[in-house]
């Protein structure tokens, strides 16, 4: 049996200020996310930024929480859900799919034991971010690694790194666009907006920034866009440092007083919608660009638990799992689909 584990960021576990400060102190926490000394770093986190944020941040989390809870949650496991029936109709339930989350529950501790204990005995591990950045990516290495320390019986180990320019991902995300202009119409332009990283971490050698623009190259070519129908920009700055430009924030003032009146906003970093895309562009990415001048600003759902998502990031992950693939074991029915 294949195990396949599904990994996101992770969310609070209720839009309210405790959870939230549970759930940042995790997260700030790790070294591949503030990459500061920690002598600089403890006192910054544990004084202004526990203090403050949670309250403001759970204000955020309120404003887009859903009935079943923290959309990124919600649509995560949607996804998890879907890819594994699709697999159980596809791939005749040699693939168990499994959801956990960097920070928070479920955990990865806890969904690599399950998986282990259910006779997987080997796992691909799926970072459910498109573009890799040593803080999201990387991190998630790390933790399996470290659960995987603490095992006697390992399993034989496969992890995605990334899959910003697979051809199954871009037409995912160009239909879902020319979907959303059939539905309601096409606005001026597109914003392509990621979320950001410190300047510092591409001097350092991330690939990240390069990753974002080779996506957005591919889907405007897609969609063949021409140059002044689309933008792309960086959102979710964090700090005082120079995070990637330009702006989304900056970029929606600038288009606005332009002249620019309509927007489509699409975020394709973002596998799950979440507080960054649902709260920081749908509503306040929108306030920022009426405030502007601008008269319409039309939030794209995410990638989420779309069918035809499910569809092609099966296509995506399959030749993982085929690598491991053998005539006794595993009798693959992917072509019959
Ligand atoms: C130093 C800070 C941060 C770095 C570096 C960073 C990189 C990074 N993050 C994502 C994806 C997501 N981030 C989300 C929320 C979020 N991110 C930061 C900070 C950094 N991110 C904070 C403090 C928060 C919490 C919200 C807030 O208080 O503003 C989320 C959404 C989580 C949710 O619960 O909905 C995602 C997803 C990527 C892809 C990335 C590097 C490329
Ligand atoms: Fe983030
Ligand atoms: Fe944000």
């Amino acid at each position: 049996m294949i195990g396949v584990l599904l990994v996101n960021l992770g969310t609070p576990e209720a839009p309210t200020a405790s959870a939230v400060r549970r759930y940042l102190r995790e997260f700030l926490s790790d070294r591949r996310v503030v990459e500061l000394p920690r002598i600089i770093w403890w006192p910054i986190l544990n004084g202004p930024i526990l203090t403050f944020r949670p309250a403001r941040s759970a204000r955020n989390y309120a404003s887009i929480w859903m009935p079943e809870g923290s959309p990124l949650m919600v649509y995560s496991q949607r996804l998890a859900d879907g890819l594994q029936q699709y697999c159980d109709t596809h791939f005749s339930g040699q693939v168990r799919i499994a959801l956990a989350m960097r920070y928070g529950k479920p955990s990865l501790p806890q969904k690599m034991a399950e998986l282990r204990q259910s006779g997987c005995e080997k796992l691909l591990v799926v970072p459910l971010y498109p573009q890799y950045a040593a803080a999201t990516t990387a991190s998630i290495f790390d933790k399996v690694a470290d659960v995987l320390r603490g095992m006697r019986d390992i399993p034989e180990l496969r992890m995605l790194r990334d899959w910003h320019t697979h051809p199954a991902y871009i037409h995912a995300l160009a239909e879902s666009v020319r979907h959303w202009w059939q539905e309601n119409g096409r606005a001026e332009k597109l914003l392509i907006s990621f979320h950001g990283l410190p300047q510092r971490s591409i001097q350092l050698g991330d690939p990240y920034r390069q990753q974002c623009e080779v996506t957005t190259a591919l889907l405007v070519q897609a969609l063949g866009l021409k140059q002044e129908e689309w933008v792309q920009t960086f959102q979710s700055r964090f700090g005082a440092a120079k995070w990637l430009e330009p702006y989304t924030d900056k970029t929606l003032e600038n288009l606005a007083r332009q002249g620019v009146r309509e927007i489509d906003a699409l975020c394709p970093g973002f596998s799950a919608d979440c507080v960054e895309t649902l709260q920081e562009i749908a509503l306040e990415g929108k306030e920022t660009f009426l405030n502007a001048g601008g008269k319409t600003l039309r939030y794209i759902p995410a990638l989420n638990d779309n069918p035809l998502w499910i569809k092609a990031f099966s296509e995506i992950l399959a030749p993982s799992w085929q690598f491991w693939e053998t005539p006794e074991n595993f009798a693959v029915s992917a072509q019959s689909s």
